[in-house]
């Protein structure tokens, strides 16, 4: 019990024999069993990432990282550095769309690559090369715990004594490397006696919310009620609502955040009832390559997770994500404090700092 005995949902490990393995925690058998899951290859991290075994986009960005480092690890004793190189920028786009949403899938990879490139260009050999690439994904664990713990730092000061916290998806220990971003912020503030109860969206279709965030705050001991998404309106027609806060998939240099299909609908609703809405993320989540929202790319699932049995002639639509638009926001906590929306760009600079 506590959040600081959640389990890890993505570390390094060695697998019996000594080969690199990364355990995760299996979320698709959560809340029935905790299941942990060694991924010994690239193609079996794609399988992870696109099944939803890892999930969350912190948590996916180490995920992308690490799927280079495997194979690399598989790879190196076969091979020169030069050649380990160009391979993995061949497999690095197959990782890159496992999903397209997270922009930290994709900034994972990215920076393995470039891990990898500049140890090449020192000529050291390809197994040096697995070996830094491991040893990034171990420093990336490490950092993202850290910017979330600096997160819940800044985002607790938001709430007042006697909190009551609406929450969707699952923006916690379970989606990062450790201790959450949107619920690093409900750990800290609990920690300092505010939180009064966290209502969690079941959040379809998947059930993130219900599967995942209600199991978690068990664990750590923070009062949870899981509501249906559709009762989130009357719980804060009731008055039962002080902050909404959640996490993003991608933040656009205009503040507009994609997050878990279902956060617009919870913002819109929040602006009519005057309850903040607060979006927690750290700064691999900001993609200020991108002007605004509509450019944002959205997944799109497959129809079952939808419904099992769709009457024939019935089609599914079935968007993973949303955008919501920077001025339903309240204000966006990252690693380096607090911010409006519109200055968005100011933490992108200050987390490049
Ligand atoms: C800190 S996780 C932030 C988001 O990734 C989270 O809110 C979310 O939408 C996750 O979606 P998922 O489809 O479960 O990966």
């Amino acid at each position: 019990m506590g959040v600081e005995n959640l389990p890890r949902s993505i570390a390094l490990a060695r697998a019996d024999g000594g080969a690199l393995a990364v355990r995760i925690v299996d979320q698709r058998r959560l809340p029935e069993s905790l299941v942990y899951r060694d991924v010994m290859t690239c193609e079996e991290m794609i399988e992870a990432i696109q099944t939803l075994a890892v999930r969350g986009a912190p948590a996916i960005g180490v995920s992308g990282a690490a799927a280079l480092a495997l194979y690399a690890a598989n790879e190196s004793e076969a091979t020169s550095s030069a050649c380990l190189v160009s391979e993995l920028e061949t497999i690095a786009s197959s990782v890159s769309s496992a999903r397209p949403t997270a922009v930290n899938l994709a900034w994972g990879v990215e920076r393995a690559l470039s891990c990898a490139r500049e140890a090449a260009c020192e000529s050291v050999s390809a197994r040096d090369v697995a070996k830094l690439l491991a040893g990034d994904v171990q420093a990336m664990i490490e950092e993202d715990e850290a910017a979330n713990r600096a997160i819940g730092m800044y985002g607790a000061a938001l709430l007042g004594r006697g909190s009551r916290v609406l929450t969707h998806c699952n923006a916690g220990s379970l989606a990062t490397a450790f201790y959450g971003t949107a619920l690093g912020v409900v750990y800290s503030a609990f920690e300092q006696g505010k939180i009064e109860r966290v209502y969690a969206d079941e959040t379809r279709p998947v059930g993130q919310g219900a599967r995942l965030t209600a199991w978690e705050l068990g664990r750590a001991g923070v009062p949870c009620t899981l509501i249906c998404d559709s009762m989130a309106a009357s719980v804060m027609a009731a008055g039962k609502i002080d902050a909404v806060i959640v996490g993003a998939d991608r933040i656009c240099a205009n503040g507009d955040t994609a997050n878990k299909i279902g956060t617009y609908g919870l913002a819109v609703l929040a602006r009519h009832h005057g309850i903040p809405f607060y979006v927690a993320a750290p700064a691999s989540t900001l993609d200020m390559a991108l002007s605004c929202g509509a450019e944002i790319p959205i997944e799109e699932r497959d129809p079952s997770e939808v419904s099992p049995c769709i009457p024939e002639g019935v089609s599914v639509y079935n968007p993973a994500f949303d955008v919501t638009p920077a001025e339903l926001i309240s204000s966006i906590v990252t690693e380096r404090g607090v911010f409006a929306p519109s200055s968005i760009m100011e933490a992108d600079r200050a987390c490049s700092e």
